[in-house]
This record gives C-alpha cells, sequence and structure tokens, in this order.
C-alpha cells in the first residue's frame, strides 16, 4: 500500500497536518536527546522525514533508515541528504541488527500499522543501547472534548477526499482514518512501553489530540 502512494506521500502529509509536520518531526528528533555523534535508527521510515532531520540537527551522526517498503525509501534516497542514510529493508517486528547497537530508535507513524506492537517494541529495546532513547511519533484517536466532532469528522472525511484529489489512491487515505479512530490511547502506548522494560516513559499531544510524540529510555 505504502510502495503505491510513495511519489504523493510527503506532499499528502504536508496537506493532512495543515502544514505542520516539518514541526512534528523536528519536536520528534528533539526529544530523542541525542548525544554527539550518535548512531540512530528511524523505524517505518518510509521517505526519510526523520531519518533527514536527524541528519540535520546532529553533525557526524550515523543514521540507519529502515522500512519493509522499497519504493518509500527510494524516494527519501533521492531527497537532498538522502545518499547520507544507510537504507534498510526490514520488518519492524524482526530486525537485522545486533543488540544494544543504537543511541537511539525513532518512528513516525509506525505502531499504528503493525500486526503486533508488543513484538515491534521489544524489537526496538533490544537493538536500543542501555540508555538509549525511543521516540515515536503517532497518531491518536480524538479525545472526547468539544471539537471531538469535528476532527473525527476531518479524518473520516475530509482526507479520503484530500488524498482522492492528490494521491489518486484513497483506499490508503480511508485505512489511515480507520486505523486512527481505532489506534491505542497515548495511556495504552505508555502502559505497553512500561511492559516492554521501558522507563521514564512520557508523551506529548499536538493537533487537538490526534498526534501525540511517545518517549522511553532503555535502563542501563
Ligand atoms: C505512514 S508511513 C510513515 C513514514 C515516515 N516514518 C514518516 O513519518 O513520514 C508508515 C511506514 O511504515 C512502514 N511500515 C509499516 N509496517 C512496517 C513494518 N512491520 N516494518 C517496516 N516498515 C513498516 C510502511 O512501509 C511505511 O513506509
Amino acid at each position: 500500500m505504502f510502495d503505491g502512494i510513495a511519489g504523493r506521500y510527503d506532499l499528502m502529509n504536508l496537506v493532512m497536518t495543515w502544514g505542520q509536520e516539518p514541526r512534528f518531526v523536528r519536536r520528534t528528533v528533539e526529544k530523542a536527546e541525542l548525544p554527539d555523534r550518535p548512531v540512530v535508527l528511524d523505524l517505518a521510515t518510509g521517505t526519510g522525514d526523520i531519518a533527514l532531520e536527524v541528519l540535520r540537527s546532529r553533525y557526524g551522526a550515523q543514521v540507519t533508515g529502515a522500512d519493509f517498503a522499497p519504493e518509500m525509501m527510494e524516494v527519501g534516497r533521492n531527497r537532498p541528504g538522502g545518499g547520507q542514510v544507510d537504507w534498510v529493508e526490514a520488518d519492524a517486528m524482526d530486525l537485522p541488527f545486533e543488540d544494544n547497537t543504537f543511541d537511539a530508535v525513532t518512528h513516525g507513524y509506525l505502531l499504528r500499522n503493525v500486526a503486533d506492537i508488543p513484538t515491534t517494541l521489544a524489537e526496538q529495546f533490544r537493538v536500543l543501547k542501555p540508555g538509549g532513547r525511543m521516540v515515536a511519533l503517532e497518531t491518536s484517536p480524538a479525545p472526547d472534548n468539544i471539537i471531538k466532532p469535528f476532527s473525527t469528522a476531518y479524518i473520516k472525511y475530509v482526507v479520503p477526499q484530500i488524498s482522492r484529489l492528490i494521491t489518486r489512491t484513497p483506499d490508503a487515505y480511508e485505512y489511515l482514518s480507520a486505523t486512527s479512530r481505532g489506534f491505542k490511547t497515548p495511556a495504552q502506548i505508555q502502559a505497553l512501553l512500561g511492559d516492554a522494560g521501558f522507563e521514564g516513559v512520557g508523551h506529548e499531544t499536538h493537533l487537538f489530540g490526534t498526534l501525540a510524540i511517545h518517549w522511553a529510555t532503555k535502563p542501563l
């Protein structure tokens, strides 16, 4: 599905977030609290938004972008800076990396898509160095508040229509719409991170609670 929308993915992401996606990506990298010359894995890297931001924000960073959709990564490879990312085709539930390899693992919009979240988090925990940080940018179901009818209507009806215009592949964004509304709340994600062994678990929300940045640390 992601291979099918690869060429239009970045534009669609920008439009859906009202132009705010770059700010969320910068904030995700900020929350990774990277050391000097960090070794970073950006999982579900897609077209490499987060991987490229790590390179921009930390001189000497060594960044691996991993995803199981090669055409998404091909778009990323051709972006400015794309040549400096080590692109690896891999399944987030079965990572081809040694234990204790990375200073940070980042991912954007991965957890909503995987078949098994605990396995996915266990793999990240395994490949992180002790003291390493995990940061995840994710959609969240609209919280119960006064704007819930509007945010739900936006993601249910408006997003698929916009995507019909931009990607001519509304199915992918109907999938986004359905999985976002049915996805876990930030509190549920926090609990899963704790179950995986992480400590210092936290999150912040954006876009009226429909987007969250989660962070956690592998104990020393
Ligand atoms: C919505 S895109 C996000 C891309 C990028 N992280 C971003 O923030 O724009 C989700 C990506 O997750 C990838 N993906 C989903 N499940 C995966 C898995 N089990 N292993 C590796 N990649 C996966 C898809 O191929 C797709 O590129």
